[in-house]
């Protein structure tokens, strides 16, 4: 296919949209849940708390004995034995009796209300109680946390220390959840050295590998780093290989444009097909979409940010139909601080940073890296527009 045929983002979006990936289901243990997005929805099992518990320490009574009670004139009950947490009560109230309970113990059968032991004095084996107890008072009832058979957690929802408590509660210790796609990763270029290597002259260190496996990640996706392919066919097309065999989709960022060393487009075309070579967008015009052994591939520009722009404009809406939170992509509507200039004729995906209400254009280029991680997000301009004014409304999109 020629270099830059440009097409529309929608064309590339539709290309995207028409690969067969399905979202798969795994069942992980509770311990490995968090930040996994759930494939099933969660209905309560059982009431929680389980049994009417003691919300304090002191004296389980039937509250009715108690209603005459005063500091003047106060009830006297027999103290007839004693439950704590954990244990099964076996005793049961009759009217004038009452069982010493613990925090968290179970209410004895007949009682319906606990009083704390600080107001009610104690002799021997009897309670003197001042004032009366209304039912429930010191009790929280069975369910009323959360009742069995109730949605509690829906699917699609992703797993904090929150829902991970919940679940817990609810005496889950496995759980459904979508599997995680698993994305290859190649950095290209001679140019490029992994960090912790020497930087010697006309060499610069890696930024799109890292930025990329670790926005896969954040998504909820496992990213392979498969490492760094040199300008040369070979050492390409052997990482694409690998990456084609063991996940899901391979993204190469790097080699994309028509350069002589540019020879991701060639490398995909030799293995399988392109489909676009060129979207009609500012940055990230020169991106690749196409297929090997039947898995999608993904030749991004390798100016780190038109590389991690077209990431979240086409591979991040896959990996989330993937793992079933398709609608989670985050924009807020910001005030633009101060008057920008696009080209007539390009559509254009500019990076900004939120600073309160205004949206602050970061105008260093696409090369920089500075420009995506300084940046929130990027606003979109469309091809028809060349000024947009100072105060203006944009709509902005986060990375990641
Ligand atoms: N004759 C033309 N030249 C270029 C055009 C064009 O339309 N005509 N477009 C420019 C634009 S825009 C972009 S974007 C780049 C993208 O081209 P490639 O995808 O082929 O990227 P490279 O040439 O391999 O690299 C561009 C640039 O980015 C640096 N880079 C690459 N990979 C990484 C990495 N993993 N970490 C950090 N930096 C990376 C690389 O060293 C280059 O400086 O093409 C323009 N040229
Ligand atoms: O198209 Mo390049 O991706 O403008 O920066």
């Amino acid at each position: 296919m020629a270099f830059l045929k440009v097409v529309p983002l929608e064309e590339a979006l539709r290309i995207v949209n028409s690969f067969k990936l399905k979202p798969r289901v795994e069942e992980v243990s509770l311990d490995e849940a968090l930040g996994r997005v759930l494939a099933e929805n969660i209905v309560s099992p059982i009431n929680v708390p389980p049994f009417d518990r003691a919300t304090v320490d002191g004296y389980a009574v039937r509250a009715q004995d108690t209603f005459m009670a005063s500091e003047s004139d106060p009830v006297e009950l027999k103290v007839i034995g004693e439950v704590h947490a954990g244990e099964e009560p076996k005793i049961k109230l009759a009217p004038g009796t009452a069982v010493y309970v613990s925090t968290g113990a179970p209410l004895p059968e007949g009682a319906d209300a606990v009083i704390q032991f600080e107001d009610v004095d104690r002799k021997d084996d009897t309670v003197i109680v001042y004032k009366p107890a209304y039912p429930s008072l010191g009790v929280m009832k069975a369910g009323t946390d959360i009742p069995r058979g109730k949605l509690v957690l829906e699917t699609g929802t992703r797993l904090g220390f929150k829902e991970t408590a919940l679940l817990s509660a609810l005496g889950f210790n496995t759980v459904k959840v979508y599997a995680k796609p698993k994305v290859a990763v190649i950095s290209t270029g001679n140019e490029i050295v992994l960090p912790g290597e020497e930087l010697k002259p006309g060499k610069i260190y890696d930024i799109n590998g890292r930025a990329i496996t670790d926005a896969i990640r954040e998504l909820g996706g496992e990213a392979c780093f498969l490492g760094i392919a040199r300008d040369d066919e070979k050492s390409l097309a052997d990482l694409m290989i690998k990456g084609v065999a063991e996940c899901d989709m391979v993204l190469i960022s790097g080699g994309a444009s028509g350069g002589m060393r540019d020879l991701t487009s060639s490398v995909i075309e030799k293995l399988g097909r392109v489909y676009i070579h060129g979207i009609a967008i500012q940055p990230g015009k020169p991106t690749i979409i196409g297929v090997v052994d039947g898995k999608p591939v993904f030749g991004l520009p390798g100016y780190p940010t038109s590389c991690l722009t077209n990431f979240t404009l086409l591979v991040a809406p896959l990996l989330r139909r993937l793992i079933g939170r398709e609608s989670e992509v985050r924009k807020v509507r910001k005030k633009l601080v101060h008057k920008v200039f696009s080209v007539k004729g390009r559509r254009q995906f500019l990076p900004v940073k939120i600073e309160g209400e205004k949206a602050v254009p970061i105008l260093k280029g696409s090369g920089a890296v500075t420009s995506f991680v300084e940046a929130d997000g990027f606003i979109e301009i469309p091809e028809t527009v060349e000024i947009l004014e100072a105060g203006e409304e944009v709509e902005v999109t986060f990375f990641g």
